[in-house]
């Protein structure tokens, strides 16, 4: 007979799993358990053992007989007493079969020699073999099979000890037996039923354990494919920089706190010269790859508070928080001399990147970046125009006649003031000066 106790948990006869790996770990689960309701059982047994010893001495004062039982109560309980230690001290002793069934055993003997050597009445007998076929279904955390063996022992015993030491009427030895049956039955369905249910228990809780396994890894994959998504939106797959849609939220929070706080706050266009040419002559990868470095470069010579991302194709556009113009424009150089500085190397061809760099600032009363991106192109386009490798300015307020006063020789070559923003064909006429690494 088998019987399933729910997802592919079939238990045996027994009411134990067939699979015998979730049988042991359910064991092992169990220990502790049954190790604490072993040591309970046989300290309340060995009270009982010893207790009975009144009773005996009360119906057979110190003869023989009342010797012979008190020296058995005592081998008993004493066999109680250390299998109860054992167990605390290792209680993996609560399911080995061998202890229990030979304490077991040896308080079922115990037990029967009450008969022969005490006067009691059939009554007293019987009542007391119900109570220990009960004890030992109940209380003594053992399997099915070794409980069905001491209880045959015990019905065995008794039956050959009544009909050797204290014969019965036929009805009432018919009638002990078929209370012993009974009792008996009722036992083993109970424990049946309890193992069950545990094993039920069990397997749910395994399942339930294992959901919550899944459902964490679920979790975690989630998050982290919410990492991955979030990643992806707001960083540029090319150059691993922050992307348009982020940099312009970036750089208005920044144009925000610049408002609130009376600071400046710079932008720059950043383009890469002759882009279109390295595309053509060393085909799109190489592009790619100029464009990384390009992305790297800038970054390198950055704050971490400054925001860079890529506005589209070869493009760049800078935030510079806390930047005036005269900043930014020494920030913008460096940028441009990071990306000079050396050519990229690639397939055995050193590939010159340079880029122009358009600078504007945010002014006061705009509420938004467009105007301040709309000057750093045209500046940028003035750049462009006047022979590219540069960085060119549009000055702005106070800041026109400071930058003005800061000669080019700063930068040499490379840097210029725009006279206005919406006229980069203004420059002034000294045409371009190249930018030089
Ligand atoms: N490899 C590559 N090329 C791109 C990418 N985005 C845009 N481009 C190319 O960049 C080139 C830009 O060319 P132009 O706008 O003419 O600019 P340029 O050649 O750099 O000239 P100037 O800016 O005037 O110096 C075009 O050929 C685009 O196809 C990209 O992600 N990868």
């Amino acid at each position: 007979m088998a019987t399933n106790a729910g997802d592919g948990n079939q238990l045996d006869w027994r009411g134990e799993f067939r699979d015998a790996a979730r049988e042991a770990l359910f064991r092992r689960t169990m220990q502790a358990h049954d190790a604490c309701q072993l040591r309970h059982a046989l300290v309340v047994a060995t009270g009982l053992f010893l207790a009975f010893s009144l009773t005996d001495f009360s119906l057979l004062g110190t003869s023989d007989a009342f010797m012979v039982l008190l020296a058995m109560r005592a081998t008993v309980a004493t066999s109680f007493l250390l299998l109860a230690l054992a167990v605390w001290r290792r209680p993996s002793l609560a399911q080995a079969p061998l202890s229990i069934n030979l304490v077991c055993l040896l308080a079922v003997s115990g037990l029967l020699l009450t008969i022969p050597l005490r006067p009691d009445g059939i009554m007293t007998n019987l009542a007391s073999i119900v109570a220990a076929s009960m004890a030992l279904y109940l209380f003594i955390p053992n399997r099915l099979p070794w409980m069905l063996a001491s209880n045959g022992y015990l019905i065995g015993g008794f039956l050959v000890s009544v009909v050797v030491w204290s014969p019965l009427p036929g009805g009432v030895l018919v009638n002990s037996l078929l209370l012993l049956g009974f009792v008996n039955l009722l036992c083993w369905l109970t424990v049946s039923r309890i193992h069950r249910l545990q094993r039920a228990q069990f397997a749910s809780l395994l399942e339930e354990r294992s959901v919550n396994r899944r459902l964490k890894e679920e979790i975690g994959e989630r998050n982290q494919l919410e990492q991955r998504l979030r990643h992806m939106a707001r960083t540029d797959e090319l150059t691993g920089i922050t992307n348009r849609r982020r940099f312009f939220e970036l750089a208005e929070q920044e144009r925000r706190r610049a408002h609130r706080d009376g600071t400046p706050l710079s932008l720059c266009m950043v383009d890469v010269d002759y882009f279109k040419a390295i595309n053509d002559v060393h085909g799109h990868a190489i592009g790619d790859l100029a464009l990384t470095v390009v992305a790297a470069r800038c970054q390198s010579v950055l704050r971490e508070s400054d925001i860079i991302g890529r506005y589209g194709g070869e493009e760049f556009v800078i935030a510079l928080p806390l930047a005036n113009l005269i900043t930014a424009r020494e920030i913008a150089e460096r940028l441009r001399e990071a990306v000079c500085r050396r050519p990229l190397e690639v397939k055995g061809v050193a590939l010159e990147l340079t880029v122009t760099v358009g600078i504007s600032r945010v002014d006061d009363g705009e509420t938004s970046l467009d105007p301040g991106l709309l000057r750093a192109d045209r500046a940028l386009y003035a750049g462009k125009e006047s022979g590219r490798n540069c960085v060119v300015v549009t000055p702005q307020g106070p800041e026109l006649t400071l930058l003005e006063s800061v000669p080019a020789g700063v930068t040499p070559g490379a840097v210029r003031a725009t006279a206005s923003a919406a006229a980069p064909a203004a420059l002034p006429a000294g045409g371009r000066l190249p930018g030089r690494c």
